[in-house]
């Protein structure tokens, strides 16, 4: 798998054909829920594999059937990914299908219309996770508010290894998450060209957490 060059806001976008071809599934207003649903699961497994690039490895001994060998492990405390409710869960699925062992935490945002700032309705996250490598999820980083208030709530938790996964990013959302947390790396499967006056993600694909969970 491949990823360009940091984009704005240094952001690692994830340029591999499938990762490209399931975005525009996502995109298609005629796209079902339950396609989907399903469509986020598998992008996302394929963001988690570009996101845990970096695992630290250690060596360990082991026996195959026929003779013992020194072999690659991950070494330390397992992951933890923390959903930004709700539609991080569209993410998180996937992410749990390649990484079965991971930590979970949750953090529950939504975004006032108005103000577009958002708020805090739940934050439960493992006693340990200073001891772990974090993956935030969210699949849309529109003015980056969200993603910035997960993140300082983590801070807040200790947590210091930190990096963060999205679906569809544009510039200004990108330029916000860096300025409050230039030390977390971000990954992407595009960038968009911009905000429209409601805050939506243009082209983008709409509500995410609408698409996922069929609310309006
Ligand atoms: O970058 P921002 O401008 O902060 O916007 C991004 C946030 O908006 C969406 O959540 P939403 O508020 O729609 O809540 P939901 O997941 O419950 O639908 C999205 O899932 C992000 O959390
Ligand atoms: O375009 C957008 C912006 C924020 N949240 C979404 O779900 N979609
Ligand atoms: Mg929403």
């Amino acid at each position: 798998m491949t990823t360009n060059e940091p984009a704005a806001g240094g952001a690692r976008v994830v340029a591999h054909p499938l990762v490209q071809h399931k975005l525009t599934l996502l995109r298609r207003r005629e796209t079902t829920t339950a396609g989907f649903r399903r469509v986020m699961r598998e992008i996302s497994l394929l963001l988690a594999y570009e996101a845990t690039r970096d695992l630290a490895l250690e060596t360990v001994t082991i026996e195959t059937p026929l003779e013992p060998m020194e072999a690659p492990l991950l070494s330390g405390k397992k992951l933890c990914f923390v959903s930004v409710l709700r539609a991080g869960q569209g993410i998180l699925d996937g992410m749990l299908d390649l990484v079965p062992s991971a930590r979970v935490g949750h953090i529950g945002l939504f975004r006032d219309h108005t103000t577009l700032r958002p708020v805090e309705y739940y934050c439960k996250l493992p006693d340990d996770i200073a001891a772990r490598d974090v993956i935030v999820v969210d699949p849309m980083l529109a003015t980056g508010h969200s993603a910035a208030a997960a993140i300082a709530r983590l801070k807040q938790a200790a947590a210091t290894r930190i990096s963060y996964v999205c679906v569809i990013a544009v510039p200004e959302g990108l330029a916000t998450l860096h300025d409050a947390h230039p030390d977390v790396p971000v990954y992407t499967a595009a960038v968009d060209r911009g905000l429209d006056a409601n805050g939506y993600i243009r082209p983008g694909l709409g509500d995410a957490g609408d698409r996922l969970f069929g609310t309006k």
